[in-house]
């Protein structure tokens, strides 16, 4: 049977639907450059709603596990692939990408012409696309916010001892937990909406998760959360990078076409050295708007010069626009964790350097 993926611009590709293509999906289309980390992308809460496509031809050939979701379950609304293996081979594989995709109902196209698709957001950028059954599905207005559909209700506790972190949820990845509590740190997690629980909780440091969407819907929190980072060591992964910017007076905006894979190269200014990271943003913090700010940029991204992390003149507050945690992607920029805690053990104060 016959789909097709649909951009707001008019452009249509012709692909196969998946068995469970009953209903039309709309969503934001972005693509992801990776060979591998399929389970983590679908399930990472950031891609909230998102259509995602993925560029590598293959994609499926390990399967499905029961390690590598970073939520409970699928986060974007449809997948867009060249070819999607039934067959996977791995010895942790517990089902096809393509059962795991149809049990909860997500749409997919396969035989897209993917690397069109990619040339086509990244000449026009970032746009809402649909997936349907035909060629003239009528786009809806958005509805915003995707951080309150992803963020929970009630404060979580994590791990039995040590250092005490509250992980600011605006769509956590479990990496993200999993990387402090492996480094022997114990974690609460604290909705983005209860940032006034701080006082009660009186954590050891901070650290501001991911999240889908744009950094601004968070607009409503920003006074009550600069007090916290001006008293509290800080570490802001991705949107949380991006609020801290703007709760210091920075701003943000949107790419052309986001970064998304695990091969982006970091510059850090402190060291000189270049890494690789992962990604997945469409936001970025604009360099000129943190003039009169507190915060310096630490880290550039070598491809196109974008800010990739923040740290404050005098506080212990650092940031990264790309992922530590990794997941998918390379784990070479792990090392942030590491250092953060040092430093907040230290009661580091002006260096940032490991
Ligand atoms: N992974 C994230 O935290 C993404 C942050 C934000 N939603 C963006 O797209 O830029």
């Amino acid at each position: 049977m016959k789909g097709y993926l649909c951009l707001q611009d008019g452009t249509t590709f012709e692909g196969k639907a998946s068995r469970h293509f009953d209903r039309n999906v709309q969503g934001e289309v972005v693509f992801f450059t990776g060979m591998t980390g399929y389970q983590e992308v679908l399930t990472d809460p950031s891609y909230k709603g998102q259509i995602v496509v993925f560029t590598y031809p293959l994609i499926g050939n390990y399967g499905i596990n029961d390690e590598d979701g970073e939520s409970e379950e699928i986060q974007v609304s449809g997948v867009v692939m060249y070819q999607c293996t039934d067959v996977p081979s791995h010895f942790q594989a517990r089902k096809s990408l393509g059962t795991y995709l149809n049990e909860q109902n997500i749409p997919y196209m396969t035989e897209v012409d993917t690397r069109e698709v990619t040339k086509a957001i990244r000449a026009e950028g970032t746009q809402q696309a649909a997936l349907s059954r035909g060629t003239d599905y009528l786009f809806q207005p958005t509805k915003g916010h995707q951080i309150q559909q992803v963020s929970g209700e009630k404060i979580e506790t994590y791990g039995e001892a040590g250092m005490h972190v509250a992980l600011i949820d605006f769509g956590w990845k479990k990496s993200i937990l999993n990387a402090l509590l492996e480094r022997g740190v114990r974690v609460s997690v604290l909705p983005f909406s209860k940032v006034e629980m701080l006082d009660t909780l009186q954590p050891d440091a901070i650290v501001l998760s991911n999240g889908p969407g744009d950094p601004k819907d968070t607009v409503d929190v920003l006074p009550l959360l600069k007090k916290a980072l001006e008293k509290f060591p800080t570490f802001g992964i991705c949107m949380g990078h991006q609020v801290i910017a703007l709760a210091f007076g920075g701003d943000t905006t949107k790419l052309t076409f986001g970064h998304r894979g695990a091969n982006h190269p970091v510059k850090d200014v402190v060291s000189g050295k270049v890494f690789l990271s992962s990604q997945n943003h469409n936001y970025v913090v604009k360099e000129d708007s943190l003039n009169g700010t507190p915060l310096v940029t630490r880290f550039y991204n070598v491809n196109d010069g974008s800010i990739e992390g923040l740290m404050h003149d005098s506080k212990l507050i650092m940031s990264a626009q790309f992922h530590p945690e990794a997941h998918p992607g390379p784990k070479d920029a792990e090392w942030l964790f590491d250092n953060f805690l040092t430093l907040v053990k230290n009661k580091g104060v002006k260096t940032h350097v490991s």
